[in-house]
């Protein structure tokens, strides 16, 4: 007689977004594949971010805005994981969970998407006072640096719905996230790939981060098979970096990083609103001491105004 063992099952907490979707779906499929005898149960849930949607993102702050409710559920016992996009997930997490893993990076990049009248058209060639929308300020002080000439306007709402806005001709152009589009099979949205040059990307943009709870060593030991090391590793310096300047994913922080062989790039960069500012510095060391790295550069950064910039944003922030 055979007894077969008790099902295993994880749940795993996602955001609804059509996104946040496609990403939990990815990781229960390829948890499923690594652990065919355990059920992997997907839990969606609304996050604050996902209902305030009339204000501005800089304003409400970033103070796990679209992952509190998913924390919640894991520190109730509700839920066992949570899948996030690595770069919604705040650099300190609540007492009693951790960052569990950190799967394989899609292109970081951000993206071009213009209304079709400027089909022929790039950042450069783009008309004076064209509208460009985007609601994060590190892609807004950045292009304000380069491109003096454009005009900036909020925007918010699911990929879905800023498309659409752009496609009725509220703005002339939008910037999004390369990996978002490329994840919900729109790439072919994308009109340009901004150049590193021209605006350095979120820290863990393109990245999933998989949330567990401290001293949960079974799960982690499960969701680690999808641990991408160079990911990881170019993810733990971005974020050491951020943390470090105590800038969450609303201040107009940007990096870049490479690996080669055994050395890590980190190329950080903070900006005053306005774009007239703007601090960029490059720190090279080994992947093994990628947080090092990141608090390295950041205080690097301080020492020529970061800080002060940083300083001015807030108070701003607090006054609008
Ligand atoms: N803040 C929203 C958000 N969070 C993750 C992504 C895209 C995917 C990613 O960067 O991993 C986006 C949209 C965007 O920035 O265009």
């Amino acid at each position: 007689m055979s007894v077969s063992a008790p099902t295993r099952t994880v749940r795993i907490a996602s955001r609804k977004s059509q996104l946040a979707l496609v990403q939990t779906y990815w990781v229960q499929g390829e948890l499923q594949k690594h652990f065919p005898d355990i059920t992997f149960e997907v839990q969606t849930m609304s996050t604050q971010g996902d209902k305030i949607l009339d204000v501005a993102l800089a304003k409400i702050g970033d103070k796990g805005l679209f992952t509190k409710e998913l924390e919640v559920g894991m520190l109730n016992g509700d839920s066992d994981i949570a899948v996030h996009s690595l770069k919604d997930l705040p650099t300190r997490l609540p007492e009693g969970l951790m960052l569990g893993c950190v799967s394989e990076r899609e292109d970081p990049a951000d993206a071009l998407v213009v209304h079709e009248k400027h089909k022929d058209k790039q950042l450069e060639t783009l008309p004076a006072g064209a509208i460009i929308g985007t609601s994060s300020l590190r892609r807004l002080a950045q292009l304000r640096h380069h491109y003096p000439h454009l005009e900036f306007k909020d925007i918010r709402g699911n990929l879905n719905t800023r498309l659409q806005k752009l496609d009725d001709g509220e703005y002339d152009a939008i910037i999004l996230a390369v990996a978002g589009l490329t994840r919900l099979n729109m790439s072919d949205r994308i009109h340009q790939v901004i150049p590193s040059e021209i605006s350095l990307h979120a820290v863990g943009q393109g990245a999933l981060g998989i949330e567990c709870r401290e001293g949960d060593d079974d799960i982690l030991e499960i969701i680690k098979v999808l641990e991408h090391t160079p990911t990881a590793q170019r993810c733990y310096a971005e974020r050491a970096f951020l943390r470090e300047l105590e800038g969450g994913c609303q201040v107009p922080i940007g990096v870049n990083t490479a690996i080669n062989g055994d050395q890590l790039t980190l190329t950080g960069m903070v900006a005053s609103l306005d774009g007239k500012r703007l601090i960029k510095d490059t720190v090279t060391g080994n992947t093994t001491d990628a947080e090092e790295l990141g608090i390295q550069l950041a205080h690097k950064l301080k020492d020529q105004g970061a800080q002060e910039i940083l300083n001015e944003i807030f108070a701003e922030i607090q006054r609008s």
